[in-house]
């Protein structure tokens, strides 16, 4: 699979374990930075990365920031996008079959090399479910976003 990953000042320390875990793995990683440890804002990358998933160039991607929530928050706030925190196997795996979630977000400050690499091969062994309850609910997340996309075109040309 191709993966994109990416994370701020605070993921770098984990994000060189993160890439070499899933070239390790046999995925192809195209790296979005950053590239050092000094300060930048987790919404920039994100915002690059999750073009990459949206554009078809990535199939899912990987996130590290400080928690994993200021990424997780950026990246949901682009339609298309589901992105999920998670810290532990069950979520990993279950956000995928579930919530098709295309972007996991993991924490450089929360946890350490060897769950990390758990929760990759978690997140990237799932599959969405073909079962109807699951598709009909990540259904009605696009139609929310279609709303939102509409209720924001309304109140622009008021
Ligand atoms: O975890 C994060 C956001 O949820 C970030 O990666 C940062 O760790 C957090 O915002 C703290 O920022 P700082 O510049 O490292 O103090």
């Amino acid at each position: 699979m191709r993966i994109a990953v990416g994370g701020d000042h605070a993921g770098f320390p984990l994000k060189g374990t993160v890439i070499a875990a899933l070239e390790k793995m046999g995925h192809e990683v195209i790296d979005f930075g950053s590239y050092d440890d000094s300060p930048v804002d987790f919404p920039d990358i994100t915002r690059t990365v999750s073009a990459a998933v949206l554009s078809g160039q990535v199939e899912r991607a990987v996130m590290v920031c400080g928690t994993g929530v200021g990424a997780c928050i950026a990246a949901n706030k682009i339609p298309g996008i589901r992105a999920s925190v998670c810290h532990d196997i069950y979520s990993a795996h279950q956000c995928v079959e579930h919530d098709d979630v295309n972007v996991m977000c993991v924490g450089a400050q929360i946890i350490g090399p060897v769950l990390v690499v758990e929760l990759l091969e978690s997140f990237l062994k799932a599959e969405f479910s073909t079962e109807e309850e699951f598709r009909r609910r990540v259904e009605k997340l696009h139609e929310m976003e279609r709303q939102s996309v509409l209720l924001n075109q309304a109140a622009a040309s008021e």
